[in-house]
């Protein structure tokens, strides 16, 4: 590797692959590391070019890396997260991990003799293990941040989760004077269900549920689950026609939807409050209370329907 017998002996004993190029990418020089995570012989591979030796190369980023690492007469970096890996090279991690190839940081920087860089050299850090608990930990963030955002038994939002959409979409629709539009769906007699049919009958329909009304709405609507048999959706940019025409739809497809748990086939219905913005709504927690009054009111009124906080005004009004 080098004149100096001792720069030899450590460079061959690095944990580190040290690849050494001329200006035409010939390999002059790599190390034992390199070598044996290539499965390639130490000796075959000098004078040979790099993009012969190692096909998998991006050539034309390689060629433009090394190019400003020689005209700016600086040191470049490449980590493992913006390439996973330049060389194709086997990695020793006992764990198994996703990754065939070795993670690598990869580093280059010129050499000079009496003033002109003649050589670049190119360390290669094996970064397998850090790719690979970087990978578990997003992974584990994802699901916590996911945790925290989903009901576990219908996979909608949860309410903590809602209420902040609903906190955000409230905002906006004041701020820019928009409609915003809020469903509460509360099924039907659910105490009942449950103890005639059990409660993991109970769970199938929430989740059964819950998938039908999810495949009902607009992609821009957010939808999650209020309570224990309470579901609510949020309505962007609608108005009242609008919302209760959507209610009504889901109303009776949910009345025509047979769940089946076990040998049994089970219907249910749903009571179902609409309400949209006014002038006088405050706070996000106003426009929950009309539509819970709406719902209050289609429960009192028979159940299986849709009731409207518009409706009721008028009615007081009345
Ligand atoms: N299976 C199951 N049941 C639940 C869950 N969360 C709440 N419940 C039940 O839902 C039932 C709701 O009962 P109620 O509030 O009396 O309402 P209801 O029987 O639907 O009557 P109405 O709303 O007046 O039609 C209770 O028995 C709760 O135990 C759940 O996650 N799974």
């Amino acid at each position: 590797m080098s004149d100096n017998p001792l720069c030899t002996t450590i460079t061959e004993q690095l944990n580190t692959g040290v690849l050494i190029l001329d200006l035409n990418y010939n390999i002059v020089e790599w190390n034992r590391f390199f070598a044996i995570h290539a499965h390639l012989n130490l000796q075959d591979m000098v004078g040979k070019n790099v993009f012969t030796a190692f096909p998998e190369l991006p050539k034309r980023w390689f060629e433009r890396k090394l190019s400003s690492v020689i005209q700016l007469k600086t040191q470049s970096f490449c980590s493992w997260e913006q390439r996973h890996h330049l060389f194709e090279l086997s990695h020793s991690r006992p764990i198994t991990t996703d990754s065939h190839f070795m993670a690598q940081n990869c580093t280059f920087f010129p050499i000079e003799t009496n003033n002109e860089i003649t050589h670049i050299c190119i360390l290669i850090e094996d970064v397998t293990d850090v790719c690979h608990y970087q990978t578990r930990l997003n992974k584990t963030l994802e699901e916590l941040a996911k945790a925290n955002r989903i009901d576990g038994l219908t996979q909608v939002f949860n309410r903590k989760h809602w209420e902040e959409c609903l906190d955000k979409e409230f905002s906006r629709a004041r701020r820019y004077d928009h409609g915003l539009a809020l469903i509460m769906f509360d099924l039907d007699h659910f105490k009942l269900l449950n103890d005639t049919y059990g409660h993991q009958c109970g769970d199938q329909v929430l989740i059964k549920t819950a998938q039908k009304i999810s495949s009902l709405l607009r992609l821009c609507d957010q939808f999650g689950r209020y309570g224990g048999e309470e579901f609510a959706a949020i309505l962007p940019e609608t108005d009242l026609a609008g919302a209760v025409d959507v209610a009504e739809r889901i109303c009776r497809s949910i009345e025509e939807l047979v769940i089946e748990f076990q040998d049994k086939r089970i219907r249910i219905s749903t009571s179902v409050g609409v309400a949209t913005i006014n002038p006088d709504d405050k706070r996000y927690e106003d426009l929950i209370s009309n539509a819970d009054i709406a719902l209050y009111e289609a429960k009192e009124t028979g159940r299986n329907k849709v009731c409207a906080a518009k409706e009721i005004e008028l009615i007081l009004e009345d």
